[in-house]
């Protein structure tokens, strides 16, 4: 239980709504057992009196038993009202610090995490931790305070058939709690086996131009086939396993039924019990029933509570190697300088740049060229500080970028990444992404400079049209447009583009560049290219393929 002790600060701070919700638990459990002795209390009016038994007394009865559940019902919701509300609110904070953890991490930590493992944290993983807070924690509470005042009722009544009564009811809950154990490992095979399927089908409509290309829709079709049949199987498995949960219920009620029968109806021939005793022992043994079957759904939730709770907590307790140590407000006037960067990445153990040199001054340009896979797409990782150098410095205005303030210093860098990115949104929305007001008319001031307003109008919305999984399809030259309008919006000082013109043919690749020579002139830009005629305006070259990367521009 040591990983579910990180939850304690989250019990406490819902402290008074957890408190409130044990005293309902209490109040729901007393109303619902204090009825139960009128039921035998009428019973034995009944069975003494005949229909005479029908008396003022047993109408006082039943408005007792009525009064009882009521209330009883009352308390019940109160108590999920109160206890699942707290799991769902300390739910809502663990996400959200969970995915405050996303937003921290760093490039590589990205790329040394699965996509689909940052998921299953948010989703699985949450969601198995609130099974825990919530039904967990309720019906751990509501069997400990149903059995003590059960307990004290029923011995009251009868010592000997509440010790034959209670006997069986741990041996319900250790079976039960095998079974619920086999059914979590099953549902998590058939979960595993349900995402195969989504990634198939995700992957297949992805590259379904290439299936059709190959005419490989038949093969896609059988091996869809196969998972399909795989998924069944599984379920089935599951279902019978699930079939065992309420046959293991109804055989214990109906041993314990007989039981009372047997036991019950040896003393009532002895003349020691009442028959309205006896009915009152039934009722007591189908309350205890359902939260003693509980216990043991509850244990294999605890224990799945604790694993997915301490892959949260492995996952929270890493530190992102991107730290930020300035928290001052102050501009940047966009000097760069490299003094003998080199950089590996950690995870494939790459040399991607070795001794970079260079020097650029605030409103000057430099084109960066070189082979594939020479480094230049590190080269702006590294400038916008997503990586820092495993050796050398990188030194804006003069100071060493990893003393300068993040946030600040984001705030005057544009980049334009190679893949262009959009997100599932509207057009205004992708091009006004990086500043927080952007007005429809430095919208389309901006989309004017990238040279795709025109496309825009094009488009039945205009500008509100929607791009990505549900909207309209770009071509890559009007994703890359739309990326470099992104980027100037900001009115960077420092401006990085890395390989953006590349999608666009030379005329329009000519009119951006005369659209925008004002703005470059006014920040320090950086353009990452393989074409010559890209490159020729820039102040500095410096070629990455040639000797070491060593160069002084
Ligand atoms: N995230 C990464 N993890 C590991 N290695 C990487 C990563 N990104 C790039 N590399 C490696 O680093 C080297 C430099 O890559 P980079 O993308 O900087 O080159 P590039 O010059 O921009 O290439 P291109 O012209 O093809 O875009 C390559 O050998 C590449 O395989």
């Amino acid at each position: 239980m040591n990983a579910l002790k990180t939850l304690n600060p989250y019990f406490y701070k819902h402290k008074i709504l957890l408190l409130w919700g044990f005293l309902f638990i209490i109040c729901s459990n007393f109303f619902n057992i204090y009825k139960v002795q009128f039921v035998g209390k009428s019973v034995d009016e009944i069975s003494k009196k005949g229909q005479a038994g029908f008396n003022q007394d047993v109408l006082i009865y039943v408005g007792i038993i009525v009064g009882s559940s009521l209330l009883t019902g009352f308390f019940t919701f109160m108590m999920r009202q109160t206890i699942i509300v707290a799991s769902r609110r300390i739910e809502y904070q663990l996400k959200n610090k969970i995915y405050r953890h996303y937003q921290e991490m760093s490039l590589t930590d990205y790329k040394t995490t699965r996509i689909g493992d940052l998921m299953n944290r948010l989703s699985e993983d949450v969601v198995a931790v609130r099974m825990y807070l919530g039904p967990g924690v309720m019906y751990i509470a509501n069997l400990i305070i149903l059995l003590v005042i059960t307990s004290i009722y029923m011995l009251n009544t009868d010592v000997e058939m509440t010790l034959w009564s209670l006997l069986p009811l741990p041996i319900l809950s250790f079976l039960i709690y095998k079974v619920s154990s086999i059914i979590n490992k099953k549902s998590k095979i058939k979960q595993k086996s349900q995402s195969d399927i989504s990634t198939f089908v995700q992957d297949s409509f992805s590259g379904i131009r290439v299936v059709k290309y190959f005419a490989k829709e038949k093969y896609i079709e059988k091996s869809y086939g196969e998972k399909v049949i795989d998924y069944q199987d599984k379920s089935l498995d599951l279902a019978k396993t699930e079939a065992y949960f309420f046959t293991i219920i109804l055989f214990v009620i109906g041993l314990l039924n007989v039981a009372i029968l047997f036991i019950g109806g040896e003393k009532y021939m002895a003349k020691e019990i009442s028959v309205g005793k006896i009915a009152d022992f039934f009722l007591y043994i189908n309350i205890l029933i359902f939260p003693f079957s509980m216990v043991g759904w509850v244990t294999s939730i605890n224990q799945r509570a604790e694993a997915s709770m301490s892959r949260i907590n492995e996952f929270l307790d890493k530190k992102s190697n991107i730290i930020n140590r300035n928290n001052r407000d102050y501009e940047i006037k966009g000097d760069i300088e490299f003094q003998n960067v080199s950089y590996t990445y950690p995870n494939t153990g790459i040399q991607a740049l070795k001794n970079v040199n260079f020097k650029l001054k605030a409103g000057n340009s430099l084109a960066i060229m070189g082979k594939t896979g020479s480094g230049k797409s590190t080269i702006a990782l590294l400038l916008c500080r997503l990586i820092d150098p495993t050796e050398g410095k990188i030194l804006i205005d003069g100071k060493d970028l990893r003393e300068h303030n993040i946030n600040v210093y984001r705030k005057y860098i544009g980049y334009i990444p190679q893949e262009s990115y959009l997100f599932s949104d509207t057009i205004a929305t992708n091009i006004g992404f990086g500043v927080d007001d952007a007005t429809p008319e430095l919208i389309e001031e901006f989309a004017k400079k990238a040279d795709i307003h025109k496309n825009i109008l094009g488009f039945k919305e205009k500008y509100e049209t929607m791009v990505g999984e549900r909207g309209v399809m770009l071509s890559g030259g009007q994703k890359q447009r739309i990326c470099i309008a992104r980027a100037l919006i900001k009115k960077p000082e420092i401006l990085i583009f890395d390989d953006s013109l590349s999608a666009l043919d030379t005329e329009t690749e000519e009119n951006i560049l005369e659209n925008i020579e004002k703005d470059l002139k006014n920040c320090t830009s950086i353009i990452i290219t393989h074409r010559e005629s890209s490159a020729k305006n820039a102040d500095n070259i410096l070629n990455l393929s040639s000797l070491d990367n060593s160069v002084v521009a």
